[in-house]
């Protein structure tokens, strides 16, 4: 399937500072894509470029085909955002942000009796924004991103200042929309949430991409380990050395998942030295443990 975004190579600069380099991933149609990396790496930056708010050197950025810059915004039409703090006027109430970004008032009353319904801020919308707390700014922000039924979503950072129970109503209207087709490139520091939520995830580290995986891939490649536990997990453990089987840093006896046979030898050879295994664990990586590795191995590289 045609992507509905492709960055290539794209190189940014704030002055002497080179902020995005050679940056390229892309996103296909339906998938929710999470844009990770530490503070500073560039995520913001990578969304406005998208959205054709920065001027950029080089490279190319194209939703649905069609070329995106500073002065190409005909593709945009079809994209809501939510980037950094929300663009809210104090003096008017959340419904009149809705009506006043709405693309055609009669046809939208639906839509936004339904976005106000979903993300539960129906009893506040008729109320002036500057009385509006964090949170409630925030919700009206994805409203607005959701507003026009969108085919592509890009939110930074959506679930700041969201409470519990809002965040997991923000996380079920995702799935939701992407279940009908809507696509979302969301980046957000909440990686226990994120990885509830996405398909695929772009790691971005000091201006460049150093990975562009499915989630599911990401766990399969450095993520699943062994836990042993045996009647004698002293003898064991030099029993694992000896064969040369690496253990992890850990007082328990944990090893690398490497194959589905693995464990069948493992109890044979536990066996062989009248050695019983009492207990197996498995244990996966979630994505905070497996992003700080890919940025742990990065650093290594430089
Ligand atoms: N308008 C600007 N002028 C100059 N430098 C900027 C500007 N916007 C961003 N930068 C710089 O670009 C780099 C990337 O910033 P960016 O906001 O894209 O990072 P980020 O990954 O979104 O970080 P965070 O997770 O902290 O939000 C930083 O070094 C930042 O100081």
């Amino acid at each position: 399937m045609d992507d509905i975004l492709t960055v290539k190579k794209l190189n940014k600069s704030f002055g002497k500072n080179k902020v995005l380099k050679d940056v390229s991933f892309n996103v296909q149609p339906g998938k929710i894509v999470g844009l990770v990396g530490p503070n500073g790496a560039g995520k913001t930056t990578i969304m406005k470029a998208i959205l054709g708010l920065f001027d950029f050197q080089s490279g190319s950025i194209l939703i649905d085909g069609k070329d995106v810059s500073i002065t190409k915004h005909q593709a945009l039409s079809e994209v809501g955002a939510l980037i950094e703090y929300p663009g809210i006027y104090p003096f008017l109430t959340g419904m009149q942000h809705l009506e006043l970004f709405a693309d055609n008032a009669a046809e939208s009353k639906k839509d936004i009796q339904n976005i106000i319904d979903e993300l539960q801020i129906g009893s506040y919308i008729n109320r002036k924004a500057k009385a509006y707390s964090l949170g409630m700014k925030q919700k009206l922000g994805i409203a607005l991103a959701l507003l026009n039924n969108p085919k592509f979503v890009i939110l930074d950072e959506p679930m700041n200042g969201l409470d519990p129970k809002a965040t997991k109503e923000l996380r079920n209207l995702i799935l939701s929309l992407a279940k009908k087709g809507t696509t979302f490139l969301i980046s957000s520091h909440i990686l226990s949430e994120l990885e509830k939520l996405v398909d695929e995830i772009v790691v971005i580290d000091k201006g460049k991409i150093i990975k562009q995986t499915s989630m599911e891939a990401l766990s399969d490649s450095n993520g699943n380990y062994l836990i042993l536990k045996t009647s004698d997990d002293t003898q064991a453990r030099e029993i694992l050395t000896a064969e040369g089987i690496e253990l992890e840093k850990s007082d328990k006896l944990k090893i690398k998942k490497t194959s589905d046979e693995q464990l069948t030898g493992l109890i044979q050879l536990m066996s062989n030295h009248n050695i019983n295994i009492v207990d197996v664990q498995h244990e996966q990586n979630d994505l905070e443990t497996s992003l700080l590795d890919l940025l742990d191995n990065d650093q290594v590289k430089e």
